[in-house]
């Protein structure tokens, strides 16, 4: 199952829940982004300098796991979780994002992690996973919200911040991101859930009933 969108339009969290309900296998691809962003950056190098970053990716021991309920990210050793999710990280990681190599060996990274998965199916999530990673798989959702409800649940996260602050990286990192990756607009054939005026459980139910729809159609 492929899900796509912007930031903070629940992908992360939805992706998780439904792949809890169904008991699949959950793939974060922007955790992967965001570990090289770290790693970059551990290097003391600059993520807007491609080949210093393409330099990082080719010694870039990143360890994933598909476990919804496990969402550690390790780079060698070291536990990078929440360094992950630190807003030096998040205004760094579309640098990495932007490098087709780097987008090529995770493509490769996610493609084996499925393929190998112990899992009847995995839910991956990110902002190319419906067009470039998995264009074949039986269910493939746009999840989408108005931005100044994207921004305000990012901000109710990241309690301490300046909520004004978080809405403006936010919007900036979409702004970067969506020159690389259309993921804005659906692609044809690809399923809208549009989550504005839906709680997160409402949110969860549709998701659901997409890939109930979409599965019953694929059994034909
Ligand atoms: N429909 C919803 N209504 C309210 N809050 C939501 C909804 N969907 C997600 N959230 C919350 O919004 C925040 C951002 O969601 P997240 O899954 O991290 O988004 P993304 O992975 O797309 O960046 C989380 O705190 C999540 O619990
Ligand atoms: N499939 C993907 C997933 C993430 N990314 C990049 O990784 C970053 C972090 O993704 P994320 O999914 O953790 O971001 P949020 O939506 O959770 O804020 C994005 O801002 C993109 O730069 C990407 O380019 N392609």
């Amino acid at each position: 199952m492929a899900i796509d969108g912007p930031a903070g339009s629940g992908k992360s969290s939805v992706s998780k829940a439904v792949a809890r309900a169904l008991g699949f296998g959950y793939l974060d691809t922007g955790s992967a982004y965001r570990a090289l962003a770290w790693h970059v950056l551990d290097r003391g190098a600059d993520t807007a300098d491609a080949d210093a970053v393409i330099a990082a990716a080719s010694d870039f021991p990143v360890r994933l796991g598909l476990d919804p309920d496990d969402r550690t990210v390790r780079v060698g050793d070291v536990d990078v979780t929440d360094a992950i999710r630190e807003p030096r990280v998040s205004g760094a990681v579309s640098g990495v994002a932007r490098v087709p190599e780097v987008r090529a060996q995770v493509n490769e990274l996610f493609r084996t992690l499925v393929a190998e998965a112990p899992y009847p199916a995995v839910v991956v999530e990110g902002r190319d996973i419906t067009t470039v990673v998995a264009p074949d798989a039986p269910v493939r959702i746009l999840l989408t919200a108005a931005p100044e409800v994207r921004a305000a649940r990012r901000a109710g996260e990241l309690a301490g911040e300046n909520a004004d602050a978080v809405a403006a990286a936010l919007h900036k990192r979409d702004a970067s991101d969506s020159a690389v990756v259309d993921f804005l607009n659906a692609a044809e054939g690809v399923e809208v859930v549009d989550s504005t005026e839906l709680d997160f459980p409402q949110t969860i139910d549709a998701v659901l009933t997409v890939i109930e729809r979409l599965r019953g159609a694929h059994r034909g």
